[in-house]
């Protein structure tokens, strides 16, 4: 299988939502690979928007580990800012790059089964895989899927799902190269620096020494459990950087590599 026959999952942070000439370069980025022939998964978070919308209701936000801490209250706003105005702003900068998206939450078709990850995260989900057959109906069209990281329980109730954790769960589904696109270059050392690759115990140092923490420690440890369970690696690598968005249209590594 040619690296052109993998699905790439692709994950933005949600600063990205923020910058007009970022989304703009992001999706020229997309409608090349897509032009190529490369199907693409795009995966969303949103997470700024999120503090903006529980700021402007006079709620505050609480984080463990990197994670939102969701109680019941704050659902409407969370699913409001991340699977309404954080994908359709996407959608809107997918159209206007001349591609033509399918905007959609982890809740669509059975892509996953979700539950309730720790009852002292209130409504945060934890996911895996189940049916892929819609996703890969819409990549089948050439479609690209623009996939928030709102979930649903069995029991019909919403919960919020970190979008680094969503994206590993879509990159399982469809068996894809997973590419986790933040704000920051890659995974800096204590001097700032880039670090080129990561395997488990290289991570596990770093995150003892603190050098690894908060959002970044959820999206080396996503990488690392797609890596090692696809044996193969994930990149971690920035949005705002136009030559690694152009590396990646060619299909080069870009970023950190998070080794099996
Ligand atoms: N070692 C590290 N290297 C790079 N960023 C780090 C590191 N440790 C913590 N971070 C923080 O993690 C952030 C990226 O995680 P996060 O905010 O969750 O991004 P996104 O919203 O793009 O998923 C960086 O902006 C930085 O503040
Ligand atoms: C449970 C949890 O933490 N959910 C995240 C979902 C959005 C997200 O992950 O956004 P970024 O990719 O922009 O960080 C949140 O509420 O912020």
């Amino acid at each position: 299988m040619s690296t052109k026959d993998k699905v790439l999952v692709l994950k933005v942070g949600g600063a990205l939502m923020q910058c007009e000439m970022g989304m703009a370069r992001l999706m020229d980025t997309a409608a090349k690979m897509l032009a190529q022939g490369q199907k693409v998964v795009l995966v969303h978070g949103g997470g700024y928007l999120v503090d903006e919308q529980l700021k402007a209701n006079g709620m505050d936000t609480v984080k463990l580990d990197g994670l939102r801490v969701t109680p019941p209250e704050q659902m409407p706003i969370i699913a409001g800012a991340l699977a309404g105005m954080s994908n359709k702003i996407l959608q809107a900068a997918a159209i206007k790059a001349g591609v033509a998206s399918v905007g959609m939450s982890l809740a669509d078709a059975n892509l996953v089964d979700a539950v309730i990850k720790d009852e002292r995260l209130g409504l945060v989900g934890d996911v895996s895989p189940k049916d892929g057959s819609y996703i890969n109906f819409v990549l089948s069209q050439g479609w690209m899927p623009i996939v928030s990281s709102i979930a649903v329980s069995s029991e019909g109730q919403l919960l919020n799902v970190n979008a680094d954790q969503a994206a590993t769960v879509l990159a399982k589904l469809v068996r894809g190269k997973l590419v986790l696109l933040s704000d920051v270059s890659g995974v800096l050392d204590g001097k700032g620096q880039l670090i080129a690759s990561l395997n488990r115990s290289e991570i596990d140092d770093l995150v003892k020494l603190g050098v690894i923490e908060k959002g970044m420690k959820v999206k080396v440890e996503a990488a690392l459990e797609v890596a090692e369970l696809m044996g193969q690696p994930v990149q971690v690598a920035s949005w705002r950087d136009a030559a690694q968005l152009a590396a990646l249209a060619q299909g080069e590594a870009v970023g950190t590599q998070i080794k099996p």
